[in-house]
């Protein structure tokens, strides 16, 4: 039936569209109950990463313990916060397995959006109790009625007595704090049963080694346990364990039911695996907590560092990012063009930008990222079936029987007026139709196969700018499919750039052969030669653009003999020079390698 302390327990999450007001609320949450003085809330705490608050959006999950003060008694309410954006669907999913419910924000002027329905069929999945919060109330364009309509008949939880609220101004907040408390149950899990701890997040502290923020189900756990993680099968001492309020406050012990963080020494992140068990090592139990839904990587591109010098220095911030970041992949690779690189896994292009500007930010090298590809899959002649997520390695047409492309089922809700615009856009981007549903007459949900390689690129942010940001979008993974695909190479003064190299389907490699080399043309500077920028499909050219040779010298706007100015000249020109790699004969600015992807 549980403990005493556990009835006083509720452990859950927010789970919301993007912009419907996730963190907001969370902050008012933590403002109400106290955790937080005015003065320190300042910004939103949940969100803290510098790149998380410049983008707006949620990545890492996070978790704050909440003290509830009611006629009835004092709760313990542990918020775990989740990340609103569809590359990081699993982060929502391991942290929703630390909770037994969920709310759902949603935003009273926009009412279900692509996302919304995504994260709450996964908080579903994991049978948690869904408490709806309707917010925004404060606006003038606030449709309460029509979205506590739109909950109802599209996603079946009953919303009439849904908490309606402004997280901004702070109206009604307290009811989201009794629902959370009167809707929620309360977690189960006996103290002196073997322990059974599920990480749900963690991250390196250079301090106290590996931090893992934990959801104990089974057992307590204290300073001094020698644990086990189930996966890594690693031992250590537990040096300290804490709740987060938010910050880090140690306590003696967490008990079953607690979140709080766990801390050991741990020098690799990989002996504390998010989604792994701790258990007890003087008596273990006997199997761990089901697993996770694992996060694959999707897209693959190359790093390198623009100084080839600084390949280790790259080799250890991936590391370190790994160390936050479980669904980051890396392995060697090697370009002719680029030196010594890696080729890295993501969940989504966003991922990829987040983790391209960390490596820039944090520390501090300049790289070089190649076009973003797909898991291809290889049917050879020879019956041997390969992966492939770097265009260099795809075997010769003559040894390819047939390739696969991984596909996924795109879901997006766009206002009807939209409809048409939203259609021609699946359509260019070889999306196959399989139906559509309305909301409320005004609005309408278009589903899609598409191959995910058309999305990975730019199809968001065209799907906004048709709808005029209106239209929201979630997908699924749903397999492969059979499509014809070539290898377009792009040669620059006749050598072969390895890492510009794409895998495109057959009917478009001319168009976009063409669009590539004109927009190669507009980025690369002109140089003492002139350098054609060609397009092969094999040995067969489909594309020419020639960037013509520099007529004067840079130093040749300088008259007269004016040292320093022709100083800074000089020194500006290597400033430029940073950001160039040498690819054979030819410089190539950083930026040419990402604009090649973004030609329609
Ligand atoms: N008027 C009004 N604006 C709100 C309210 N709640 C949130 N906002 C605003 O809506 C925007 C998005 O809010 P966030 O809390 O960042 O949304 P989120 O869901 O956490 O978004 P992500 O972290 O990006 O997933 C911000 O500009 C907020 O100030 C509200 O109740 N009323």
């Amino acid at each position: 039936m549980g403990s005493e302390r556990q009835k006083h327990i509720r452990n859950f999450s927010i789970v919301a569209h993007i912009d419907h007001g996730k963190s907001t609320l969370a902050d008012r949450l933590i403002e109400y109950t106290g955790t937080l003085t005015t003065r320190e809330m300042e910004t939103q705490v949940l969100d803290n990463m510098e790149l998380e608050q410049e983008r707006g959006i949620t990545i890492k999950a996070q978790a704050v313990r909440l003290i509830y003060k009611r006629e009835d008694g004092e709760y313990i309410l542990n918020l775990i916060d989740t990340p609103g954006h569809v590359d990081f669907n699993y982060e929502v999913s391991r942290s929703l397995q630390a909770c037994e419910g969920a709310i759902l924000v949603v935003d009273a002027t926009q009412g279900i959006q692509a996302q919304t329905l995504a994260n709450c069929y996964l908080a579903m999945g994991n049978d948690l109790e869904i408490v709806p919060v309707i917010n925004k109330i404060d606006l003038p364009s606030a449709r309460v009625d029509e979205v506590v309509k739109e909950i109802e008949d599209v996603i079946g939880l009953e919303a009439h007595t849904a908490p309606k609220v402004s997280a901004k101004t702070g109206i009604n907040i307290v009811d989201v704090l009794d629902a959370v408390v009167d809707r929620i149950p309360q977690p189960k899990g006996e103290d002196d049963a073997p322990l059974k701890a599920l990480i749900f997040d963690s991250y390196y502290d250079s301090y106290k080694g590996v931090v893992a923020y934990v959801r104990v189900k089974e057992g307590v756990i204290h300073p001094g346990k020698k644990i086990k993680f189930m996966a890594s099968n690693k031992i250590y001492e537990v040096t300290e364990v804490g709740v987060f309020t938010p910050g880090m406050m140690p306590v003696e012990m967490l008990y079953s039911g607690d979140v709080g963080y766990v801390t050991g020494s741990i020098k690799n992140v990989r002996d504390a695996r998010v989604g792994d068990t701790i258990t007890d090592a003087a008596n273990p139990a006997k199997e761990a907590l089901p697993g996770y839904k694992k996060a694959i990587p999707m897209v693959f591109s190359g790093i390198y560092p623009i100084d080839g010098a600084k390949y280790e220095e790259l080799k250890e911030a991936l590391e370190k990012l790994q160390l936050n970041d479980a669904a980051l992949s890396f392995e060697y690779e090697n370009s002719v063009a680029l030196g010594f690189g890696f080729r890295c896994g993501f969940l989504g292009l966003l991922h990829m930008e987040i983790i391209q500007e960390r490596i820039e930010r944090e520390f501090n090298i300049d790289i070089i990222t190649t076009a973003p590809s797909v898991i291809y899959k290889v049917f050879r002649t020879d019956g041997d079936v390969i992966e492939i997520t770097n265009p260099t390695n795809l075997p010769s047409p003559n040894e390819i029987e047939h390739m696969e492309e991984p596909v996924v089922k795109a879901s997006i809700i766009t206002p009807t007026e939209y409809v048409g615009a939203v259609m021609d856009l699946c359509q260019t981007r070889r999306g196959v139709y399989i139906n559509m549903e309305y909301i409320e007459q005004t609005r309408a949900v278009l589903n899609y196969i598409l191959p995910l390689n058309e999305i990975i690129y730019d199809f968001f942010d065209t799907l906004k700018s048709r709808t005029r940001g209106y239209a929201s979008l979630d997908y699924e993974m749903s397999g492969y499919q059979k499509t014809t695909l070539v290898k377009l190479d792009i040669l620059l003064n006749s050598e072969l750039v390895d890492a510009l190299s794409m895998i495109v389907p057959e009917d478009r490699a001319y168009t976009k052969g063409r669009n590539i080399t004109e927009k190669l043309k507009e980025v690369i500077p002109r140089q003492m030669f002139e350098i054609p920028i060609q397009a092969a499909i094999g040995s067969k050219i489909i594309a020419r653009e020639t960037v013509k040779a520099m007529r004067k010298d840079v130093l040749a706007k300088c008259y007269g003999g004016d040292i320093s100015r022709k100083k800074k000249l000089l020194e500006k020109q290597k400033e430029g020079k940073k950001r160039m790699r040498q690819v054979g004969s030819v410089e190539v600015p950083q930026d040419a390698f990402m604009a090649v992807l973004k030609v329609e």
